[in-house]
């Protein structure tokens, strides 16, 4: 216990930009974590298994990772201005952080309708890329969205794109085209470097 109390007191002790440091490369390691869990059972519900469900989880845990962090601050006239213009994101994952329950992100709906996606305390929001998009071979969407901002309160938000390694082709997946029968209807390129 006293240990502890000294660990945590010697973090609380460091200059700001050091404790900044350390708290940023805790959070990309955790995302790092997450986001290989999370691929793992996307694999999974799309039936890929064994060697091919190996390499995609750990290609996503050798992957390149970019965080974010978005400032929305509060504005006046919120209908004439917007946060993030609508996009679709290319990673292969992006896990959401949103600081503060302030909700701001919008996802376009299949009949063309932008739809607030409310946040939930203590949640991460896990949005489709343009990597899976194609890895699923269109099964899953990487969906348009955008953020919003809101007449009162300054949002935060912090973004984490998860590409995989350049160890896993991007394309669709062999073992999904071979047991669905399906033609790719993306073409395979030889790593996520050249997509980029
Ligand atoms: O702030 C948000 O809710 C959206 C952020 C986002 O889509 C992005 O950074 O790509
Ligand atoms: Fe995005």
């Amino acid at each position: 216990m006293r240990m502890m109390k000294e660990n945590v007191q010697g973090f609380f002790d460091l200059p700001h930009h050091e404790k900044q440091k350390i708290a940023l490369e805790k959070y990309s390691e955790d995302m790092r974590k997450l986001a290989a869990e999370v691929v793992k059972y996307i694999g999974m519900a799309l039936g890929i298994h064994e060697g091919e469900l190996d390499l995609l989880t750990k290609s996503f845990g050798e992957g390149k990772y970019e965080v974010r962090m978005n400032c929305y601050p509060a504005c006046p006239e919120p209908e004439r201005v917007i946060g993030l213009l609508p996009h679709a994101d290319i990673s292969g994952i992006t896990l959401l952080t949103e600081c503060g329950n302030i909700p701001g992100l919008q996802v376009l709906s299949k009949d063309n309708c932008w739809v607030t996606v409310p946040p939930v305390p203590g949640g991460i929001v896990v949005n489709l890329g343009q990597i899976m998009e194609v890895y699923s071979n269109g099964t899953y969407r990487a969906p348009d969205h955008r953020a919003v901002v809101n007449k009162e309160k300054e949002r935060v938000s912090i973004a984490t794109f998860c590409y995989p390694s350049l160890s896993l082709p991007v394309g669709p997946s062999p073992q999904l085209l071979a047991a669905t029968g399906l033609p790719p209807i993306y073409q395979t390129l030889s790593n996520s470097g050249e997509f980029l």
